[in-house]
């Protein structure tokens, strides 16, 4: 039986993320722009975090960054499915944080190891109300943006992603099957910066939804 997608933060199974699907991010950080491929990597479902609740940095990093990005639910399952099919599979929508502990992520990139403890840890999804799929006819003509203490930060358009949402869906899907209630992080638009204790996070998708988080260390 289908299950109830406003809550799927609470039943869902993986979070699968696509990293540097914009150009100039990838570029402000100096990584090389994806060619034929996306770049994944997951987070656990321990690291939702729903409004109301404080954003609490992993004690092991001094740069803690947030990263807007647009998330993807899975209303069906399925492996390998063609590119023309993956819009019948999404159930709707989610605006997401990427918590990225980025001195801890330049050590693994220096090491050669996973990357972890810089994306996987608590609090590390902070994730919106669901948006159900009729409410976003364009899901590539939206606006993302996040404000630290009423300032912008990032602001991008769905438009600049390298690897579209269909393309993307059909090409996870051919590595690990996509289930019901998993998320896909579409990757953040550059202008990620630090944020430190006590900074209030705003981020929202154009004006048609907005959430807000506290970011504390205890
Ligand atoms: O850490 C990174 O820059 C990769 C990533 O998640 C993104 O591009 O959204
Ligand atoms: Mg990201």
């Amino acid at each position: 039986m289908a299950r109830d997608l406003h809550s799927f933060w609470e039943w869902g199974r993986k979070i699968v993320c696509v990293g540097r699907n914009y150009a100039e991010h990838a570029r402000e950080l100096g990584n090389p722009v994806p060619g034929a491929e996306p770049l994944l990597f997951l987070k656990p479902v321990s690291a939702y975090l729903r409004p109301g609740f404080a954003i609490r940095p992993p004690r092991y990093s001094r740069r803690l960054q947030p990263e807007v990005e647009l998330g993807l639910v899975l209303a069906k399952g399925g492996s390998c499915i063609p590119q023309e099919e993956a819009m019948d599979y999404l159930g709707g929508y989610a605006l997401c944080l990427d918590m990225t502990a980025r001195d801890t992520q330049e050590e693994c990139k220096r090491e050669g190891h996973p990357w972890t403890l810089a994306k996987a840890f608590d609090c590390s999804c902070p994730v919106s109300d669901f948006i159900p799929k009729d409410m976003i006819p364009e899901p590539h003509r939206l606006t993302l943006w996040l404000k630290v203490n009423g300032q912008l930060r990032q602001q991008g358009q769905t438009s600049q992603m390298i690897f579209p949402i269909p393309y993307l869906i059909s090409y996870i899907s051919g590595i690990m099957k996509l289930e019901e209630g998993d998320l896909v992080l579409t990757g953040t638009p550059a202008g990620v910066s630090d944020i430190q204790e006590h900074d209030e996070l705003q981020a929202g998708i154009d004006d048609l939804i907005t959430m807000k988080f506290k970011v504390e260390s205890d």
